[in-house]
């Protein structure tokens, strides 16, 4: 007897794996030619290799550090440093993609002529840094496009693509599980790695941020340095007026494990621009468009304070952008304190 969640997807098993989940999301497109899939295939490979690197993060400082070498004579490379070779040689071998931005590159790396297909993807292979040396939850995001002239060269057309034009988006969060939250645009499903056989298995089919939340998620230390209309926003919601509760606050440090909460828990997250910030911190191409994406179909909003974060017209691969994200009622009041006190 299949269970609930499998007979939803018209798959007869109990433990849907991701690689049949989006075979058979493949399946609606007759035209697809199975690229997709062997991408988001080869992506999890790396989330896999991944988190295999991140369980043992701590003996990593007992074998050696990057720079260094180990007992055995070999250097030992930090962790956001093996992320992002793990990512770049799973995307580059996976035949799928064209062109890859990783955080961790100045350029944009072109894969080669004979290994070119026709996706880009934007990607920061660890996210949360801060977090690594303390084992806090962290996190790898990437972001899909699709090549714009599939038969021209690579050119900034392709790289450049403004969020709302991706085709799938999503995270791994290495938190006291390891999950893939992933969307190809028709709504968000999680699937939790099993260590034992090394599949990622569907856990949280169609997930949904709730219309309302009771969190709010931003780094308080920057208090002072924030537009009238966040501060405003901020006190209000440990001082609400009579009648009203204070939301609570929450603040990992580590984007993909605030965004997981705030995805199931519903609330905001906040990254916001600052005095000495104009841009905020957060990198458009590869933290903010995909969990914007992420946050939209899961059907919650995403927003810079003065638009939609997808609509952007990207400039630079690295550039930076202000982003307030969660549940749609959340951003709303947010949206109405930047309306009255910033413009
Ligand atoms: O320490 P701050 O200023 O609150 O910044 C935290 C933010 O910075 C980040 O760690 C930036 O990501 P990286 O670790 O990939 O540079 C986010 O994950 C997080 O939301
Ligand atoms: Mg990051
Ligand atoms: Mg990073």
């Amino acid at each position: 007897m299949a269970s609930k969640q499998s007979q939803s997807f018209g798959i007869e098993t109990d433990a849907i794996t991701l690689q049949r989940f989006v075979l058979h999301e493949q399946r609606k497109f007759p035209s697809a030619t199975g690229d997709m899939t062997n991408l988001l295939v080869s992506l999890c490979t790396a989330f896999k290799a991944i988190s295999s690197s991140v369980r043992k993060a701590g003996l990593a400082q007992l074998y050696g550090i990057a720079g260094q070498t180990n007992i055995q004579g070999e250097e030992v490379k930090k962790l956001d440093v093996l992320s992002n070779e793990l990512m770049i040689n799973m995307l580059q071998s996976s035949f799928t993609t064209c062109a890859l931005v990783s955080e961790e590159n100045d350029e944009i790396i072109e894969v080669e002529a004979g290994r070119q297909g026709k996706y880009v993807v934007t990607f920061d292979p660890l996210d949360g840094s801060s977090n690594i040396d303390c084992l806090v939850s962290i996190g790898t995001i990437f972001g899909i496009y699709k090549k714009v002239n599939p038969d021209g060269v690579v050119d900034q057309k392709d790289y450049l693509q403004p969020g709302r034009k991706l085709v799938a988006a999503g995270y791994c969060l290495y938190g006291s599980a390891c999950m893939v939250v992933l969307s190809t645009g028709h709504g968000v499903n999680g699937f939790q790695l099993d260590p034992s056989i090394g599949e990622f298995i569907l856990t949280n089919p169609n997930m949904e941020c709730p219309k309302k939340g009771k969190i709010y998620s931003l780094n308080e230390g920057y208090a002072k340095k924030w537009s009238k209309g966040v501060s405003e926003y901020v006190r209000t919601r440990k001082f609400p007026e009579e009648g009203k509760s204070a939301m609570g606050q929450r603040y990992v440090g580590s984007m993909v494990a605030d965004v997981h909460r705030t995805i199931l828990n519903g609330g905001i997250f906040l990254y916001p621009a600052t005095t000495d910030a104009p841009n905020g911190k957060l990198r458009l191409l590869y933290e903010c468009n995909p969990m914007a994406f992420i946050i939209e179909q899961a059907g919650g909003a995403a927003t810079t304070g003065k638009g939609s974060v997808l609509d952007i017209e990207p400039h630079d691969i690295h550039q930076r952008s202000p982003i307030f994200l969660g549940s749609k009622d959340d951003v709303a009041e947010l949206l109405e304190y930047i309306q009255k006190y910033d413009n």
